[in-house]
């Protein structure tokens, strides 16, 4: 009879479970319910946005949704769709998935993960703030990147076995970053300041504890939990003490960096201007800018060493407007892009061929919504599928051949496409896109026009699959290359 019970109200728990399971809201966008609990992420393997892809083919539907752990997901899976929520009704578009154990950890500081009125403020500053100084910026790369891109760096990485290109660019990515944001720069070789590049990695594990918290009592995300903690500790420690050091110089005349902006704004007492929030902003920074540059410029050598034949065009087309770059006398800037079209084609093709974002980061409705005939409730965290739209055959004619000149019309010139949105759109678009615009351009001027790169015979071209991350990244490679005009390499 006891048996009967238990087996009874198994029965019963395990019915309403599966049935809560099945339940959506109402008028909710089709998809894929997956397994209980974990939903589809079994399915998502390395490349969670092909997967999405192929449930969108499946479902046949603009916006689509998926569950995972106890939340159902939506989609936007076409470009129109992704204009219509985040450009359109990009207001009701524009929260963030709550992450409690992160607003723990930071207190709610920063920007990235903020939303409402305080990222409003933020925003607004942080754009008024990179446009004002965006031409001082401009000449500020331009110095840094010849700097560290000098061929005895490149060098180092040739004779050091273990030494991948993709350090050489990741340490001269964070010494541009951090000089543009606090006027800082790290020596290669000082094994005090080398954790400032490493500890602000990203892992698609830390993303997995930030948004289920319960887990980092499990032994092995508690480690990763561990990092978490050390890392936001460690950077802002040492962007606390930089922004100390910048209090005791500063001059209100004379505005050097994006810090002595911000410390600039606390003197008018602004209520979101604090301390705290500087250093969180500035990490926010750092992180969004480091990891996704250091890609776009491993991409970038990575289709130069594939096809010799963009190398040797852009070399000709640098060669042709920035007459006077070699003797030091002319700094490369945005106006002279607009003469150069086919850099300007193999850049867009580069965004398109190798979205880093794929599936974008994560929105949040702040309210119910309509869209596409659906309803959405708040709450509902939303993805983008970036990679979908870079892929669509019925826009892009195949795909998967990486080709600049798709980019040019049938007299020579640049074609801007509304299809290629690497810094997503609408109100919670890239940041830093301008910046980040401003250092692919330079970094390929810099490399191109001083270097001849040649792919490392050992160990073959680089490959294009994209190694397992939350930012598309390539897998390390190594290259041969040589300062233009002589055989040193
Ligand atoms: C190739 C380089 C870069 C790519 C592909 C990229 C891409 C993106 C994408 C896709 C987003 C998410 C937009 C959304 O949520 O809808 C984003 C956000 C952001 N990016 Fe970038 N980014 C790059 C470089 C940078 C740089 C250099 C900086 C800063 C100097 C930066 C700062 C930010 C910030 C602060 C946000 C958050 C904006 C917000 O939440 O309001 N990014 N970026």
């Amino acid at each position: 009879m006891e048996y009967c019970f238990w087996y009874f109200t198994i029965a019963v728990f395990s019915i309403y479970c599966l049935l809560s399971w099945q339940r959506r809201p109402k008028n909710f966008p089709p998809g894929p319910r997956g397994f209980p609990v974990l939903g589809i992420v079994p399915y998502f393997g390395k490349y969670p946005e092909k997967v999405l892809s192929k449930f969108a083919d499946q479902y046949e539907s603009r916006v689509m949704s998926f569950r995972m752990g106890r939340m159902d997901w939506i989609v936007l899976n076409d470009i129109e769709t992704i204009t219509q929520a985040l450009v359109k009704q990009g207001e009701d578009f524009a929260g963030r998935p709550k992450s409690p154990l992160f607003d723990m950890l930071t207190n709610g500081c920063g920007i990235v993960f903020v939303d409402g009125e305080k990222w409003k403020a933020q925003r607004k500053f942080g754009i008024m703030t990179l446009r004002r100084y965006m031409l001082h910026i401009y000449s500020q790369l331009h110095n840094r990147l010849k700097y560290e891109t000098r061929i005895k760096n490149f060098m180092k990485c040739n004779l050091n076995k273990k030494m991948f290109i993709q350090t050489l660019f990741r340490k001269a990515v964070t010494n541009v970053t951090c000089s543009v944001l606090m006027g800082k720069r790290y020596d290669y070789d000082d094994p005090d300041t080398n954790f400032f590049m490493y500890v602000i990695i990203r892992r698609p594990s830390k993303t997995v504890v930030m948004y289920s918290p319960i887990l980092r009592f499990i032994p092995p995300f508690r480690w990763t939990y561990k990092k978490i903690v050390n890392s936001i500790e460690q950077v802002t420690g040492v962007i606390r003490n930089i922004s100390e050091m910048h209090k005791q110089d500063f001059d209100s005349s004379t505005k050097r960096d994006f810090v002595d902006h911000f410390i600039a704004e606390m003197n008018k007492e602004g209520e979101y201007f604090t301390d705290e929030q500087l250093h969180h902003y500035t990490r926010d920074l750092l992180v969004a800018a480091i990891n996704t540059t250091t890609a776009a410029f491993g991409w970038c050598v990575v289709s130069l060493l594939r096809h010799p034949e963009c190398q040797e065009k852009i070399w000709q087309e640098v060669d042709k407007v920035i007459v006077l770059f070699k003797s030091g006398n002319e700094t490369p800037s945005c106006k002279h892009q607009e003469n150069m079209p086919y850099m300007r084609s193999f850049i867009q093709e580069i965004h398109r061929h190798r979205s880093i974002a794929t599936l974008n980061l994560p929105h949040r409705t702040v309210r119910s919504v309509r869209l596409c005939g659906y309803d959405i409730p708040k709450d509902t965290p939303v993805l983008t599928n970036i990679w979908r739209v870079h892929n669509n055959q019925n826009v892009w004619k195949n795909p998967h051949e990486f080709r600049p000149d798709r980019h040019l019309d049938s007299n020579g010139n640049f074609v801007s496409s509304n299809n290629v949105i690497p810094f997503a759109c609408g109100y919670r678009r890239c940041l830093g896109e301008q910046i980040a615009k401003a250092e692919i351009f330079l970094f390929i001027v810099n490399i191109v026009k001083r270097f001849h790169l040649v792919v490392d015979q050992v160990t073959g071209p680089p490959t294009y699959i994209h190694s397992f991350s939350d930012q598309a990244k390539p897998h390390p490679y190594r290259i041969k290359i040589f300062l233009y005009g002589t055989c040193q390499g």
